[in-house]
């Protein structure tokens, strides 16, 4: 949840990122989230809000008056300059980042799309949360993992991965991960054992994100790529499989290892374990 929403004119320590803001500054608005923005996101500007997102505080603001809006930040790949200057509803991506998505749902209460262009950077040391699902035929006895082939951003269109995506705001990362497997692939699953990653946000993957991923057993429907995959196949888990063949994002690799000596020590658990609630 978004602590706090405050005119540009008083910014909290989060929104030094905000450079100039060039029209009306009220128009502005800063949300600072800290732990509680799941997704990373620690500092955001909404411009071109016709009305203020449900759960903040401050004044108020007018349709239009912001939209022109500089952020700066050290920190600010390629990537996200490009986001400022692309065209709404546009996604960007810089090699071996992730692509942020104009959209105003990374921040809660701000679903309305009528909040057009939103700007985020993520806060040092948090990352951009992503959750994975390794499906197996068995949570029990897993013998085949269900990858997913990707078709965008051009940079990881073709390799193979974890079905999952972003954890968004206000959201807990199982519920994210139930969702987006309902959305990408249509099925409905009972979770196993979280495969642990080196961190609290689970597996790196790049400089801004980490993975947190659960083994999965489908108990509902028949997966299909409906939206991000082109392709999905169920591959042996056994060593010296295709698996091990296929062109995965190569961040997933050593989630993959650990993937097979969980599932050859029988650790892939019961479903509804968990680490964390
Ligand atoms: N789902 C998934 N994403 C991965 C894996 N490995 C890896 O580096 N990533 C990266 C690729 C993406 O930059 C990011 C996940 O973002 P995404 O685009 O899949 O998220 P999403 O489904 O929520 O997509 P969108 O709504 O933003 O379009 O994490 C993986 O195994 N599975």
């Amino acid at each position: 949840m978004v602590n706090s929403v405050v005119p540009i004119a008083k910014p909290p320590a989060a929104s030094a990122a905000i450079a100039s803001v060039r029209r009306r500054p009220c128009s502005l608005w800063v949300g600072s989230g800290g732990a509680e923005v799941v997704t990373g996101v620690l500092a955001a500007a909404i411009v071109e809000g016709v009305r203020r997102p449900p759960h903040t505080r401050g004044g108020g603001c007018r349709a239009g008056d912001a939209d022109d809006v500089v952020i700066s930040n050290t920190r600010r790949s390629a990537q996200d300059q490009a986001l400022d200057s692309g065209a709404a509803g546009s996604e960007g991506a810089a090699p071996g980042s992730l692509g942020f998505r104009r959209r105003a749902c990374d921040l809660e209460g701000a679903h309305s799309p009528r909040y057009t262009h939103l700007v985020t950077t993520p806060a040092s040391g948090l990352l951009l949360q992503i959750v994975g699902a390794a499906v197996v035929d068995s949570l029990e006895l897993p013998s085949r993992l269900l990858v997913a082939r990707r078709t965008s951003p051009p940079e990881l269109a073709g390799l193979w991965e974890f079905p999952g995506g972003k954890v968004e705001a206000g959201e807990s990362c199982e519920p994210a991960l139930h969702r987006e497997l309902d959305e990408e692939l249509g099925i409905t699953v009972r979770l196993g054992r979280e495969l642990d990653g080196p961190g609290k946000q689970g597996w790196p993957l790049n400089e801004r994100a980490a993975m947190r991923v659960w083994f999965a057993e489908v108990t509902d429907g028949r997966p299909t790529a409906l939206q991000d995959h082109d392709e999905l196949r169920w591959v042996d888990l056994a060593a010296g499989t295709e698996l091990e063949d296929l062109l995965w994002i190569p961040a997933d690799r050593p989630i993959l290892s650990a993937l097979r000596a969980a599932v050859s020590a029988r650790d892939t658990g019961q479903p509804g374990q968990k680490r964390d609630a």
